[in-house]
């Protein structure tokens, strides 16, 4: 059985690759010119990587029809929610166009594939909270553009299953976050700042945002056994929440994080990581995955949170 993971050097991208070769998969991996290799170097023996630019369709159709995956991982995308608001055009045509090529790809070369897309707890966008826990029927309210992005390739999935019968699965994952995590996302971010200080390069103020959000966040390790299992049993053509069916405050993770630690820190609002509008409650329910798969988080958040301020005191 053959895997293609996009965005294989990427946080989540990494983590899959290592869970598919435990399985006895071969892995190929989509990796552009600029990509970083840092995350999947101590893979590089196991795994093929191709050099694949998603936004050309050229390009993938020539990888496509080269490598004939059974099984496709589509995770590359542009993930970080601020970038979407300082280059918007870019995010919507990064995340959109590569995934139409990709699947207008499979399409033309008539594959059997099965193909997993990574949509986003971000689609729900306002959610009041007594919506939550966030079910797959809640109102999508997206307020940013990743966040349409993440719609359009969630819609994209629904359309080329009912269109053309391609077998795509639709994860709607929730926040995600573990060792590699990158360092602009707030659980990373925040670890990073700690370990900078205990290691002293850093005065002892951490520099945060709004502390206020609640997130539901999962062990990346559980997220990529999640997008296994909704290839293996999952229906095509459905979307699945992945989430830990717990959330907390940004405040509550960063005092999780500081408990981990022996520095006394002090905590100042930087202005310039407010952003025009914030999800203020992300908190699903992943009974219907469950109940397709078998699915459920294993991994504490408090192992995750303490993995991750490991992975940044490892860091050279
Ligand atoms: C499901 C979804 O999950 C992620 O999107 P995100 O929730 O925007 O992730 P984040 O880690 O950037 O922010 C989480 C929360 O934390 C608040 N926050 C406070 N202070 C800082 C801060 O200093 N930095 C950051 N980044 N956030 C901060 C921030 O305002 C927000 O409320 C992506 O994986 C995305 O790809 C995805 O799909």
């Amino acid at each position: 059985m053959k895997a293609l993971v996009t965005g294989i050097s990427g946080f989540v991208g990494s983590h899959m690759a290592e869970f598919l070769l435990r399985q006895g998969v071969e892995v190929v991996g989509t990796i552009r010119n600029r990509s970083r290799m840092d995350h999947i170097s101590h893979l590089r023996q196991e795994i093929r990587l191709a050099e694949c630019e998603l936004r050309d369709p050229f390009s993938v159709e020539t990888l496509i029809g080269r490598e004939r995956p059974d099984l496709i991982f589509h995770l590359a995308a542009q993930s970080f929610v601020p970038t979407s608001w300082n280059s918007p055009i870019d995010t919507i045509h990064n995340n959109v166009a590569g995934q139409v090529n990709l699947f207008e790809a499979v399409r033309r070369f008539e594959l059997p594939a099965k193909i997993q897309i990574a949509c986003s707890s971000e689609e729900y966008g306002q959610v009041e909270p007594e919506e939550t826990p966030i079910r797959e029927t809640n109102p999508l309210r997206p307020l940013s553009p990743y966040a349409i992005s993440k719609v359009a390739q969630d819609y994209l999935g629904y359309q080329y299953h009912r269109s053309y019968g391609l077998h795509v699965v639709r994860t709607i994952t929730f926040n995600h976050t573990g060792p590699r995590r990158g360092e602009n996302f707030v659980t990373s971010n925040f670890a990073k700042q700690i370990v900078d200080i205990e290691k002293g390069r850093k005065a002892p103020v951490i520099h945060v945002g709004n502390l206020e959000a609640k997130r539901d966040f999962t062990d990346v390790r559980d997220v990529v056994r999640g997008y296994w299992l909704a290839l293996e049993k999952g229906q095509p053509g459905e979307n699945y929440n992945i989430a830990s069916g717990t959330c907390c405050t940004i405040a509550e993770m960063l005092n999780t994080l500081l408990s981990f630690s022996n520095v006394s820190i002090e905590v100042q609002t930087d202005p310039s990581r407010l952003r025009p509008s914030d999800v203020q409650i992300l908190l699903g329910d992943y009974r219907k995955f469950q109940e397709a798969t078998g699915w459920k988080p294993e991994i504490p958040f408090q192992r995750t949170m303490e993995d991750l301020l490991q992975y940044w005191r490892s860091q050279p």
